[in-house]
């Protein structure tokens, strides 16, 4: 008996275990159900991001929760909304028809989860709408937890708002995270940025456990309460029960003990369980059927559900299309592979590709072959997770045409957000082969010079440098070249500047003709050229080249009916002997051809140390004639004239001095040129004037008698237009009469502007101011123009006086001079006589006046007295003092 009772014992013990643990296991699947529903619920959001009333209800109420799922009292969506979005929530849903609606309950909170789809909506549920479940501490941990960990969690025990007090039974609500992204994102953090709310489900325990009774085997209780301390379910195991057992199990978040124990019934219970358990275990098969029937239900809903959205999203991304397809630029996405997915008209257009010959392909085909292995690199860094450089910027890269041409592109790549993955690029391609070319014609017209299409300075600074740089390299010679026509600018005067223009055409050409491919022909303006020889063996090379422009050059050309016979004047300088720079070697090509031009004309010149002395000393010299005038470094000295009749004193040559504080007296023959060059001369002229006038009229007081005094005019003085009023207020404010002033001028400025000079002479001359063509006979020595100009004296210049006596040639040169000079009604004036025999053979030939040393140096006006050897000692014992003497001085000056 003892033996049967134990085994009864047993077996009912066994019992117990098993349908325990059946029991156990139904509660758990129960709640995997429920999680179940809440993915296929989020999966709506997923897919819409935004479900209204309508589609919730839809969504839910084919899931027939009510029968599938007996004990779910609802389920929800509690939306997040964040403090300073509540009015405008609150609003937004009283437009959706909600005229009642409020969030409660009430108080600042700095978020809210707000319930606000139910499922199902009765008048029960209804108490929730608006409930805001983040006021509440059990409900927060929940969401707040399910929302970090990105999966279900179930509250601690608590009473739904929905119930009425008598109802107030235990419930738990599960808690799933709806993210805006609709992957999880992976970090914490990124999870609280990306959350747009919770789906849940409240469960009432009991109601779930009273719908297994059907499958329960009678004679097991059960209890559950969770760890942190409340009952869910269930009383004290009592002393009285036979068998029990403990489990504590993790359940959604949270630790709960399932205590079970035996009654009575299972005393009673056949021993052979196997009906019962065929019986509980097909009604359990049908509920668990049931259940996941329901289940796939909402997946097959949810299914649903998502492909109507899909079909709303596919609308919208059909526009989208349609966008990217009528986009004028080219748009593509690719793979994180290089793999091309989408290609746009646009492109289409572009490469000459077709689409399906690109998708599915590397998008290298679209670049050119040495760009492909580069591409490659950066795609594969780019996979690696590696620089994300490459995306968001514009930029200029090349691409490959199906004919094989290459094209400039601007390209900008933006990065796809498959949700935090490695994703798709977009490229957005432009084709800049047009504006390449506008920016390459505005460069070059930059760079050349519009008349001949030569390149201009700036273009050949350039190329003069890089020529440099490889000269350095490798140890070549530069060679600078500038050529400069000779008296161009009478071509231009006389033949009208189309004439010129055709002779620079010619140049241009011709000078080509002289050089190499490699070589540059560049057109600094007017009429001057720079040749660059690049990469020259030695200065031979380039001296060759610079006799070659000289002679191609002087070739006669015909232009507009003309036959013009031109020359150059050549400078060149050479890197590395002559700069090492091309600011330097530009400069001293410069002074070398300045050089060739003043000593000549017509050939080309080496740049020379001699040279560089010679500008620098200029440069020196410009700069210490700025400080002169300021600091009355200038005086003028005063040189006597003689009347070679009467031997009286007709006037004096004033001859401007520097006196320079350390290097001492500066000859004008020095200074003057520069004075001119830089246009200093203007205002020292201005100051000679004042100053002459001034003294001479200070000199005449002194001496007491009238007094010509004579000045030189630079042609670029003379040719200052308001030259008139000048010598006027000069002789006013000096107090000079005008008829007492003599302008010397050299033959060169009557050469000039002979329309500009001629009205100059007729205001100076109706000024009373006379005329002295000075140094005559070293220059074009014609008479004839002469004769067109209103000119008073000539000087017959000094280097033909002083071999007067001794060269023939000389001799006849004065001799003329005076003849033809006494022919035209102009006086004559014989400078730089040093000597008796000079004087007499002047005298002789009926020349009216001279001054010289002879008679005496120039001095300070303080200082200038009447000359020391006077004429009549001379003029005794002189051939032909009878002409000398019956002449009136007087009329001469
Ligand atoms: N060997 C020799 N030389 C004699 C004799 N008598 C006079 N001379 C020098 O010959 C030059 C005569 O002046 P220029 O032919 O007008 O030539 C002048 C003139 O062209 C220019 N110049 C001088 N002063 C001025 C000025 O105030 N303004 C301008 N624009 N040029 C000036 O500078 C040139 C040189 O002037 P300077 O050096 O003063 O030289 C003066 C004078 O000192 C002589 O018997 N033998």
């Amino acid at each position: 008996a003892v033996c049967v009772d134990r085994s009864e014992h047993l077996h009912d013990r066994q019992h117990f275990l098993d349908e325990s643990a059946r029991l156990q296991q139904q509660i758990l699947r129960r709640f995997e159900v429920h999680e179940e529903l809440l993915q296929g619920a989020a999966g709506l959001f997923a897919v819409s991001g935004d479900v209204d009333e309508a589609q919730w209800r839809t969504y839910m109420g084919g899931l027939d929760l009510s029968r599938h799922l007996p004990g779910l009292d609802a389920v929800a969506y509690g939306l997040q909304v964040g403090a300073a979005d509540l009015d405008a929530h609150v609003s937004e849903m009283r437009e959706r028809g909600f005229e009642d609606y409020r969030v409660f309950p009430p108080g600042e909170r700095a978020s809210h989860v707000v319930a606000t789809l139910i499922e199902p909506f009765n008048a029960i549920n209804a108490r929730a709408f608006g409930y805001d479940m983040y006021s509440h501490p059990e409900r927060r941990a929940a969401m707040d937890r399910a929302r970090d960990e990105a999966r279900a969690i179930l509250t601690a025990p608590i009473t739904l708002v929905s119930a009425h007090a008598d109802q107030a039974v235990p419930a738990t609500l599960m808690f799933l995270p709806v993210y805006r992204t609709r992957i999880a994102p992976m970090s914490v953090d990124a999870r609280r940025a990306a959350l747009s709310g919770y789906v849940l489900v409240a469960i009432r325990i009991h109601a779930l456990i009273e719908t297994l009774m059907p499958v329960r085997a009678p004679g097991v209780e059960m209890a559950i309460e969770d760890l942190a301390g409340a009952s869910l379910y269930g009383g004290e195991t009592p002393e009285s029960a036979e068998f029990s057992v403990e489990h504590v199990v993790e359940v959604y978040g949270r630790r709960w003990r399932l205590r079970m124990w035996s009654t009575d019934l299972l005393a009673g219970q056949p021993r052979s369980l196997a009906p019962l358990t065929l019986g509980s275990g097909l009604l359990l098969s049908l509920m668990l059927w049931a259940l996941l029937h329901a289940a796939h239900r909402a997946e097959v809903r949810a299914a649903a559900m998502a492909r109507e959205m899909t079909a709303a999203l596919r609308t919208s991304e059909a526009s989208h299309r349609a966008v990217v397809q009528s986009s004028a630029e080219g748009i593509l996405t690719i793979d994180p592979h290089g793999i091309v997915l989408s290609f746009n008209r646009a492109a289409e257009r572009m490469f000459g590709f077709c689409a399906s010959e690109v998708i599915g392909r590397n998008v290298s085909m679209l670049m050119p072959e040495r760009y492909r292995a580069r591409h490659d690199g950066l795609v594969a860094n780019f996979q690696r997770g590696g620089s994300r450089n490459i995306v968001d910027l514009r930029r200029e890269v090349t691409g490959l045409r199906r004919d094989g041409e290459e094209f400039p592109m601007s390209l900008a790549i933006g990065i796809v957000d498959d949700g935090g993955a490695v994703g798709r690029l977009v490229g957005v391609i432009r084709d800049i082969t047009e504006s390449k070319q506008q920016q390459q014609f505005i460069r070059h017209l930059a760079e050349h010079d519009a008349l001949t299409e030569l390149p201009n300075r700036t273009l050949l600074q350039h190329r003069l440098e890089v020529a440099i740089a490889k000269a350095r390299r490798e140890s070549t010679t530069v060679g600078v070249l500038m050529v400069d026509l000779d008296h161009f600018k009478r071509i231009n005067d006389s033949l009208g500047h189309q004439v010129g223009d055709q002779v620079l055409l010619q140049i241009a050409t011709r000078l080509k003709t002289c050089v190499r491919e490699c070589d540059s022909v560049a057109r600094m303006g007017g009429d001057e050229f720079v040749v660059l020889v690049d990469g020259a063996r030695d200065g031979d090379a380039i001296t060759r080249i610079a006799g070659d422009i000289v002679v191609a050059v002087s070739t006669p050309m015909l232009v507009g009916g003309h036959e013009l016979h031109l020359s150059t004047s050549v400078g060149v300088s050479c890197f590395p002997a002559d700069g090492d720079d091309a600011a330097t070697l530009l400069k001293n090509a410069d002074t070398a051809m300045y050089h060739a031009k003043s000593s000549g004309r017509g050939h080309y010149q080496m740049f020379s140390a001699e040279m560089m002395r010679r500008a620098n000393r200029k440069l020196e010299l410009e700069s210490a004639m700025r400080k002169a005038l300021s600091s009355g470094q200038f005086l003028m000295h005063y040189e006597p004239q003689v009347c070679l009749r009467t031997g009286a004193l007709l006037g004096a040559e004033a001859l401007i001095r520097w006196q320079h504080p350390e290097r001492g007296m500066i000859p004008p023959i020095e200074f003057i040129p520069v004075a001119e060059d830089t246009g200093q001369i203007i205002a020292i002229g201005d100051w000679v004037l004042r100053t002459v006038c001034a003294e001479a009229r200070r000199m005449q007081q002194r001496l007491g008698q009238t007094l010509a005094v004579s000045v030189n005019l630079s042609p670029r003085q003379f040719a200052q237009p308001n030259l008139g009023e000048l010598i006027e207020s000069a002789c006013r404010e000096g107090g000079l009469d005008p008829q007492f002033l003599v302008l010397e001028i050299t033959e060169g400025t009557l050469l000039k502007r002979s329309e500009q000079i001629l009205a100059t002479l007729d205001r100076l001359r109706y000024l009373g101011v006379r005329i002295a063509v000075d140094d005559f006979g070293t220059g074009y020595s014609s008479l004839a123009y002469i004769t067109r100009f209103p000119v008073d004296l000539l000087k017959i210049d000094r280097s033909f006086v002083r071999d007067i006596i001794d060269d023939p040639a000389d001799a006849a040169i004065a001799n003329a001079i005076i003849a033809m000079a006494h022919s035209l009604g102009i006086a004559v004036v014989a400078e730089g006589v040093e000597t008796a025999q000079q004087l007499a053979f002047l005298r002789e030939r009926g020349c009216d006046a001279a001054q010289g040393y002879f008679f005496g140096r120039g001095t300070p006006a303080a200082d200038f007295r009447l000359p020391s050897r006077y004429l009549p000692s001379v003029a005794s014992d002189a051939p032909g003092s009878r002409r000398f003497a019956a002449v009136d001085g007087g009329d001469l000056f």
